[in-house]
């Protein structure tokens, strides 16, 4: 795909990246840098959000980072420009971070700026999160603006060994995305839901993340089960052909 938008200068790092990054702001600043740059020229991000690079995406995603159990590995689901993928691996240099990404042009962007940031904790993977089920055994996954929560849920939780969890950031819509699609959850054997706030006093808005836990003794999710609201129209379609034959 031709360039989008004509590279910008990276904004400075406002003062709540220190305690966010600590002493991997130097790296997380570099982060930046690629975006504002390639990011911008290869169409990952829109020229207008370079002004708010810090505020509005990058800082947001680091401050959910104590979600996240030391030495894990975290699957991110739809990882884009790895937001909130790459910034954890940066915030947290204990975590293992698998961005799955099914766009070409953007998981090599990524392998080039992880590379370039020296970054040995981040596995890309081109593919859609179907195509990984059953082959990868993360102990979390994260994502921001892939799906709502139900669809989320079913693409992210067989990606998880059984008792791992995902830590979707939603913001406002968390606790009415985790009421609307309560029963498609209750169908993916989602043992422990709950919404969590971080980044207080350090991001504004704060982060919201919804949490779920899947029941560690119920037998991995490796195959769709039928959650996505694709499958269930589909069903009914079925059952009204099956009605008029
Ligand atoms: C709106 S972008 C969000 C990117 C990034 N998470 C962010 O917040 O900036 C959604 C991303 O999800 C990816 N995606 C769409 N369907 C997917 C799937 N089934 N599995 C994995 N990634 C998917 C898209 O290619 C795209 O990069």
């Amino acid at each position: 795909m031709e360039p989008e938008g004509a590279a910008s200068p990276a904004p400075p790092a406002p003062p709540a990246a220190e305690p966010l990054f600590g002493d991997r702001l130097a790296v997380a600043e570099a982060y930046v840098a690629h975006l504002a740059d390639t990011g911008v020229s290869h169409g990952l991000i829109g020229p207008r959000e370079v002004p708010r690079l810090w505020d509005r995406h990058v800082l947001n995603c680091a401050a959910i980072h104590p979600a996240f159990p030391e030495s894990i590995r975290v699957a991110d689901v739809g990882a884009g420009a790895g937001l909130p993928g790459m910034v954890l691996a940066i915030a947290r240099p204990d975590l293992r971070l698998v961005l799955v990404e099914p766009l070409e042009r953007r998981t090599r962007w990524l392998e080039q700026v992880a590379d370039d940031l020296g970054l040995t904790n981040v596995e890309v993977r081109r593919a859609k999160a179907e195509q990984l089920w059953g082959s990868l055994d993360a102990d979390a996954t994260t994502s921001r603006a892939v799906a709502r929560l139900g669809e989320l849920a079913r693409l992210s939780l067989p990606l998880l060994r059984p008792g791992g969890m995902m830590v979707a950031l939603k913001g406002e819509r968390a606790s009415i995305e985790l009421t609307e699609d309560a029963s498609v959850l209750e169908r993916l054997r989602v043992a422990d839901s709950s919404v969590a706030t971080y980044g207080e006093g350090l991001v504004d808005p704060p982060s919201r993340v919804v949490v779920l836990h899947v029941d560690g003794t119920a037998p991995r999710l490796r195959t769709p089960v039928g959650a996505g609201p694709a499958q269930s129209a589909e069903k009914k379609r079925a059952k009204r052909r099956q009605r008029r034959q």
